[in-house]
């Protein structure tokens, strides 16, 4: 296994990635069925690690702010978790779907409870859930989101998020479908708006590698000078958040994804895809192209490529 302080092999293996990757552009497709994102130049890239020991690498497209659209599911199911604690699980399951991010097929069989919280339909419930919870969660969301980052101008992109306010009719209609359940306590226009802007929310893969960290350092956030900051997530809580985004962070891709990866990962129809590396550190990787499944077809192979020039495994952790 690579050592972390291998500074000059991590760049190197980062320059190296970023190369191989240029040889995939052309095989997948910018998600158009949200409109403002099918405006976005497919042939990007851009990569970053951020270690526990607070060093962090970065190439291409690092800088770059993307819409993280369902990696805000991470964010606003550890809100949840934190907040209600084992109580959200009377709302949400936590087995992978095996089926699309956006399927309703489980939903009537299961009587209403979605599988997991990072499919549309359980990441709705979970903004169901915050929405009673906060009065104005999109501002509770994004203060908590520039305190991870330190960035104050950390925001949603006004016109993506009404690009799919406007568009999002089977979002909105998972919603109706819960309630008509009972499980769904809000007024769905209300819940959808607060979905739409967490969606939107822009991040750079070197601002997301560094909002995870606490997922790789125990639930402790890094501070400016790489020190332990704040107590996100309890240990505990930090290992089962892992765990579901190993076995539903990729939708019905997950299984390939630990196969390839075997990191947990939470992608994103936006191109992100933000993958743990337990007591090593964060990475972030994003490019637009995305696959039949709607992940980053090279955010994948940077990746799979990752892990065998690092050794970095969630069984080697
Ligand atoms: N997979 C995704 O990133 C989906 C997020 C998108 N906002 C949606 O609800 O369809």
């Amino acid at each position: 296994m690579l050592p972390a302080h291998l500074a000059p092999t991590l760049s190197a293996a980062l320059d190296q990635i970023h190369t191989e990757a240029q040889a995939l552009f052309g095989q997948g497709h910018v998600a158009d069925y949200i409109p403002a994102l099918a405006r976005v130049p497919p042939r990007q890239f851009g990569m970053a690690v951020a270690l526990t020991d607070g060093s962090t690498f970065a190439v291409g497209d690092a800088q770059t702010p993307f819409s993280i659209q369902s990696i805000s599911k991470l964010f606003t199911f550890v809100l949840a978790l934190k907040t209600q604690g084992d109580a959200l699980w009377s709302r949400v399951g936590r087995e992978p779907s095996g089926a699309a991010f956006n399927s309703m097929v489980q939903l009537e069989t299961e009587h209403g409870i979605p599988r997991n919280p990072f499919i549309n339909a359980g990441a709705l419930v979970i903004t169901d859930i915050l929405t009673t919870g906060y009065a104005h969660l999109d501002y509770a969301l994004l203060g908590a989101m520039r305190r991870l980052t330190d960035d104050p101008a950390l925001s949603w992109n006004v016109a993506v998020a009404r690009s799919e306010r406007e568009t999002g009719h089977r979002n909105m209609a998972l919603a109706y479908f819960m309630k008509s359940y009972g499980n769904f306590v809000n007024p769905p226009e209300l819940v959808l708006d607060n979905y739409c802007r967490q969606c939107a929310i822009e991040m750079s893969c070197a601002q997301l590698a560094q909002a995870t960290m606490f997922l790789a350092n125990g639930g402790r956030d890094l501070g400016r000078d790489g020190s332990p900051d704040e107590h996100m997530l309890s240990p505990a809580d930090t290992r089962r958040v892992n765990a579901l985004l190993l076995t539903c962070g990729a939708y019905d891709a997950a299984g390939d994804f630990a196969y390839r990866i075997g990191l947990p990962v939470k992608t994103g129809v936006g191109g992100g895809i933000v993958a743990i590396a337990p007591g090593m550190g964060t990475v972030a990787v994003w490019s637009p192209e995305l696959d039949a499944k709607g992940n980053s077809v090279l955010g994948a192979f940077a990746l799979e490529r990752l892990v065998q020039l690092t050794g970095w495994h969630y069984a080697s952790a």
